[in-house]
């Protein structure tokens, strides 16, 4: 299949500009078309454009047969070669009803003293259900929500959904992006929280498919934001935003304060976008938002777009892999933060959430609005990571080096985290070697038995 690249609109003038002005032979010298000869020219060249027509219509069909179906889901295949990524379904879900009602309110109830009640959105993915059962086994009420894109293996987000439901977790199966849904869902429950992660992640997948990133993470954040900022009494929120902000900033390590106006990928800009529309939402309904910037999260029900998950797939099977090196042999490094630091980061931001000031869209007073890194504060090269792999594996891996393609990596991420040790408490423990040896024991166990695995 070919892409067709966007093009700027210089390039489209240089196009333009590149028709001869006289048309060469197709150029009409003959002043009456009437005449017998012009109109004989006229049906034979008309004859001759059918055939070419068809035969080129034919060939395009044949093609089109020709080609395979693109792979059912984006799973970490050659970036290169990632023009057959699929696009993911648009779908109709049904919710509402008695039943349905209860079950929201069952899942959404609190059940310890001061435990709050949180609408995770996103929450079959990676981190949301880390949290959604984080939550829930210390009392809180949580509701789930997603809309089971198939970005990634969907069967993968059902195992995690049945695990949550064990937990007593009802995840409501719908998107961001559905007003009238999540205008249901706080008639139902008044959350006091919501913890919103449902987003279109992965830098690289970015140059496939852009749309899906301006329908996740702009338009789904205003559409959550609109919902919030109208309920009465409105909730805290705490979202998803990414080190990836960062994108050219070159020192190291990453704070807050650090400029974030150059990223390297449409992913990068859209959650870039987020920070600027939280700020708008705050500074004219009150409402009190917490961006939190995740460094390369990894660990155990991770997501297999990633490359730590895909590393290791390719490594068990005897694929190669592909690891990227920048210029001159360049380090290529991130700061990867295991899973629990995460979850216990995003708690915290949680309970440190003062209340939003409005109610019924009305600004009452100055709302909080902060912003924190969530890293590891300690970058590794990808080289080794890959090590770490063998060795966990007991496997050699196949490396194919290769340049660091243009398509929205950076070379390199460092947290800085005083800022959200300071305020947040937050203070990881968990280094690559022994996050990597939980993932892998959970990947062996996950894969070769049926499914079934505890967070
Ligand atoms: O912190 C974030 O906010 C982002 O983190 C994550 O992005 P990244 O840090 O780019 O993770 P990931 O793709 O696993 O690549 C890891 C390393 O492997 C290198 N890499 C990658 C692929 C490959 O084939 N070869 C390779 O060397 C690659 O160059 C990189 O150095 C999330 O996906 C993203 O959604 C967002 O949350």
């Amino acid at each position: 299949m070919v892409q067709m690249k966007p093009m700027s609109s210089s390039s489209y003038s240089h196009l333009v500009d590149d028709i001869p002005s006289t048309p060469g032979k197709f150029k009409m010298m003959d002043k009456s078309p009437y005449s017998h000869h012009r109109l004989f020219k006229w049906h034979s060249s008309l004859t001759k454009l059918t055939f070419w027509s068809f035969l080129f219509l034919g060939l395009i069909f044949f093609f089109f047969l020709r080609s395979p179906p693109p792979p059912p889901h984006h799973s970490g295949a050659d970036p290169s070669s990632s023009s057959s990524y699929p696009r993911r379904h648009l779908r109709n879900y049904s919710w509402g009803g008695p039943t349905w009602e209860k079950r929201v309110r069952s899942s959404a109830r609190v059940r310890s003293r001061n435990g709050i009640s949180v609408l995770v959105t996103g929450a079959a993915g990676f981190v949301g259900t880390h949290v959604s059962a984080a939550l829930k086994r210390r009392g809180d009420g949580v509701l789930g929500l997603d809309n089971f894109n198939d970005y990634y293996d969907p069967s993968l987000k059902r195992a995690r959904q049945a695990l949550l439901e064990r937990a007593g977790v009802f995840i409501v199966e719908g998107d961001i992006n559905d007003d009238a849904l999540l205008r249901k869902l706080f008639e139902v429950v008044a959350f006091t929280h919501v913890m919103h992660l449902a987003a279109q992640a992965g830098v690289r997948y970015a140059m496939e498919n852009p749309s899906s990133y301006v329908h996740s993470n702009i338009a789904g954040l205003v559409s959550i934001l609109e919902v919030c900022k109208s309920a009465n009494p409105q909730p805290a929120i705490v979202w998803a935003s990414s080190s990836s902000v960062y994108g050219l900033n070159t020192k190291v390590p990453f704070s807050e304060k650090d400029r974030t106006d150059q990223p390297a990928s449409l992913y990068a800009a859209t959650k870039k976008a987020g920070e600027e529309i939280a700020h708008t939402y705050n500074h004219i309904y009150g409402l009190s938002l917490t961006g939190l910037r995740f460094f390369t999260v990894y660990g155990p029900w991770g997501r297999p777009d990633m490359a730590y998950f895909f590393f290791t797939r390719d490594i068990l099977r005897g694929k190669p892999i592909s690891i990227f090196e920048a210029a001159n042999h360049g380090t290529v490094a991130r700061d990867f933060t295991y899973i629990d630091d995460i979850v216990r980061g995003c708690l915290s931001a949680l309970d440190t959430a003062e209340k939003s000031t409005g109610s019924g869209g009305k600004k009452k007073g100055p709302a909080q609005l902060r912003v924190f890194n969530l890293g590891n504060t300690s970058p590794v090269p990808v080289t080794e990571l890959v090590n770490i792999l063998e060795r966990l594996l007991k496997v050699k891996a196949k490396r194919h080096i290769m340049k660091l393609p243009r398509n929205g990596d950076v070379q390199f991420t460092h947290a800085n985290i005083s800022l959200a040790q300071r305020e947040l408490g937050y203070k990881p423990t968990t280094d690559l070697q022994m996050g990597l040896k939980k993932f892998v024991r959970w990947y062996q166990r996950f894969y070769a038995g049926g499914k079934k695995s505890s967070v």
